[in-house]
């Protein structure tokens, strides 16, 4: 039942409350509110959603509106909507699936505001499923694409919950009031952390779709002569496909390893916060806001990539591509909006470069920003070693990240105050943090092919793949590594060289490749990307399920075209 759950269209989202509402349970509820809440969520007798977005406020959370202010007289909070704005609005299944939602308030308690915090409100009977005393629901209406999911909004009229409805593992209040503070006031945004690293895995899958799409129908489908006379060839046999295609295929592998990393991550991180150990939680923060923005963004652009490269057809929905596209879309803005995530990593990226100029050795994800020496060595580098190729990674990575640094120190010196500072030099900043997470997913992917315990000849071709995405990477932002002479135009040149090479040397492997996505006809929905690769036949089958094919004559005709028509040739 919970998976055809999942999988319901029309109007059930319930994606939210697998991946937001019963993680954040998880996450921030105490022992006792899990015995409470989590298996009635774990076996679908519940249905949340995840409410923290406002009409008024996505992305600053201490803007929130919504509050939750404690009466010590009955031991309940009273959750309110104060204003227009503070609608919640955007929450998957808030509109119509729901019953339950966890909702992000400012918690007041003794007339103080304690900031934003998380609470289990009811918001529909268990009984009829109508919206329960004090709550306005609804659905927000169509958007870009997922029209599948009821992203809805709430409003909330002075409704009370029991004190114990607050999710209590890190701050609470108790009966009389008083606030205990948490470890760590961010602790009330960890189920963000999480989802963010799982959007990573969202953007491989996403591209791996894609790419597995436009792989297969560029073998299948051949068009234009590449010599007169000789039959038309399969359009993946151009290298302008391939130039398309293949980057998009290595950047599949290289964001599904990078989640790989992500998981790890975080599961031990998390283990250590349980232990009360908080150091691991800042880089943990930086490195997942990092790669939702970097790798959301590259599959979105990729994605569309894929589209263009299978013409016409790419554009019908047919293809699966433009559904593709628009959830991918998505997952730029949700969790946390791009430019925003990115300017998070560059805050913990400016930190850790001024304590590196203090004389402290960094570590974990920002080492090599300790160990890359400012003024390059020139000279002749072997382009094909992809020690070489990560080292020219994070070379530019540091010298993007320094030069912002001292950038928004020499603003901040002229008498700018650190806030403006910060501001004018946002957009370095963001390069910076783009370089930076580039250099760890290009770093993560060599090291993964080096070490992934596989058959040395699949080595060989995912070795191929980190090639190809690191010497794409490096030829698409030239100007990055010529900047301080740390490549020459001659190692540029030899990059370009190499990447043709490389994008000859996979063509052979690119089905197979593909095919170990091992991803369903069913999951793929792609009439260009079936596995048994007959696309013209099931196109037509497809075209012809049309609802507009329901009839030979559409109503149309009747209603607009043939009174248009004949009032036109009534006056020649
Ligand atoms: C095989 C299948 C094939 C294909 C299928 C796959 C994919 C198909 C394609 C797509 C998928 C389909 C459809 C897509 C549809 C929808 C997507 C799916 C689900 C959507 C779910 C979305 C849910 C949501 O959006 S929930 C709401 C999310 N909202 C946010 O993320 C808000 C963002 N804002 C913030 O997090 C914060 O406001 C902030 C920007 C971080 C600022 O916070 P704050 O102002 O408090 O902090 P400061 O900037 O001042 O920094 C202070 C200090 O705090 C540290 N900090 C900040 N945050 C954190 C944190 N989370 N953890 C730890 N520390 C944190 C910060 O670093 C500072 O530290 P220093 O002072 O030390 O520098
Ligand atoms: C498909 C989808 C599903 C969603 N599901 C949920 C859900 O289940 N639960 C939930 O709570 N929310 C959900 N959201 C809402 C989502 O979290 C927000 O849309 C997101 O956090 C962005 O906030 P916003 O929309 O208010 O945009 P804003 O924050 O208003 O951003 C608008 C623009 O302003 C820029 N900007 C904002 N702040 C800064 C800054 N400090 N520096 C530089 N630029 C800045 C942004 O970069 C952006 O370009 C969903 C959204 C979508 C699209």
């Amino acid at each position: 039942m919970a998976a055809a759950l999942q999988t319901l269209g029309g109007g059930i989202g319930i994606t939210l409350h697998w991946i937001a509402f019963t993680p954040t349970i998880e996450q921030q509820a105490t022992e006792e509110q899990k015995k409470k809440w989590l298996k009635l969520a774990q076996d679908v007798a519940i249905v949340g959603a995840y409410a923290q977005t406002e009409m008024g406020h996505g992305t600053f959370v201490r803007g929130l509106e919504t509050t939750a202010t404690y009466d010590p007289s009955t031991q309940e909070f009273v959750i309110n909507s104060p204003t227009l704005t503070s609608t919640k609005w955007w929450p998957g299944g808030l509109g119509k699936t729901a019953n339950h939602a966890t909702v992000m308030a400012q918690l007041y308690t003794r007339g103080k505001c304690y900031g934003p915090h998380n609470f289990m409100v009811q918001i529909r009977s268990l009984e009829n499923h109508q919206p329960c005393p004090g709550v306005t629901l609804g659905d927000i209406g169509p958007k870009m694409e997922s029209n599948g999911n009821d992203n809805g909004f709430a409003r909330f009229d002075h409704v009370r919950i029991p004190r114990e409805n607050m999710l209590m593992k890190f701050a609470r209040v108790e009966a009389d009031g008083t606030y205990v503070q948490p470890p760590s006031s961010k602790l009330a945004y960890s189920n963000m952390v999480y989802l963010r690293g799982t959007f990573v895995m969202s953007a491989a899958q996403a591209l791996a779709s894609a790419t597995t799409i436009a792989v297969r129908y560029s073998c299948v489908r051949r068009q234009s002569e590449m010599k007169p006379g000789e039959p038309e060839p399969q359009i993946l046999e151009y290298q302008t496909q391939q130039y398309k295609l293949f980057p998009q295929l290595a950047a599949a592998y290289a964001f599904w390893f990078a989640s790989w990393f992500m998981t790890q991550q975080h599961g031990s991180i998390t283990g250590s916060m349980e232990k009360g150990d908080m150091s691991g939680l800042a880089e943990l923060h930086a490195l997942s806001a990092g790669l939702k923005s970097y790798t959301t963004a590259v599959t979105a652009r990729g994605i569309d990539v894929c589209r263009m490269a299978c013409g016409g057809h790419g554009y019908s929905h047919a293809s699966g591509l433009p559904a593709l596209f628009g959830g991918a879309a998505a997952l730029c803005t949700a969790e946390g909006e791009n430019t925003v995530m990115m300017l998070q990593t560059a805050r913990y990226l400016v930190k850790c470069f001024a304590q590196s100029q203090a004389g402290k050795r960094l570590t974990g994800t920002v080492a090599y920003l300790s160990a890359v020496q400012p003024s390059p060595v020139a000279g002749n580098r072997n382009m094909s070693d992809l020690g070489t190729l990560v080292a020219a990674f994070q070379h530019r990575a540091a010298r993007m990240v320094r030069h912002a640094a001292m950038q928004m120190q020499g603003e901040m010196q002229k008498g700018k105050a650190r806030e403006d500072a910060w501001n004018s030099c946002s957009v370095l900043l963001i390069k910076a943090a783009e370089a930076h997470v580039h250099s760890f997913v290009v770093r993560n992917f060599a090291e993964t092919v080096q070490t992934v315990e596989v058959d040395e000849s699949v080595r060989a071709v995912l070795t191929s793949l980190c090639q190809l995405y690191s010497l794409y990477g490096i030829t698409e932002h030239a100007g990055d590594f010529l900047k301080d002479g740390y490549l020459t135009g001659r190692d540029i040149d030899a990059a370009s060289s190499h990447l043709s090479a490389m994008l000859a040397r996979v063509r052979p492997d690119a089905v197979a490749l593909v095919d170990a996505f091992d991803l369903h006809d069913k999951i793929l929905r792609s009439v260009l990307g079936r596995y048994d690769g007959r696309v013209y036949e099931h196109l037509y089958e497809w075209a012809k399920k049309s609802p507009l094919n329901k009839s030979e004559v559409h109503e149309s005709y009747y209603k607009y075209l043939q009174p248009f028509l004949k009032s036109n040739r009534a006056k020649l």
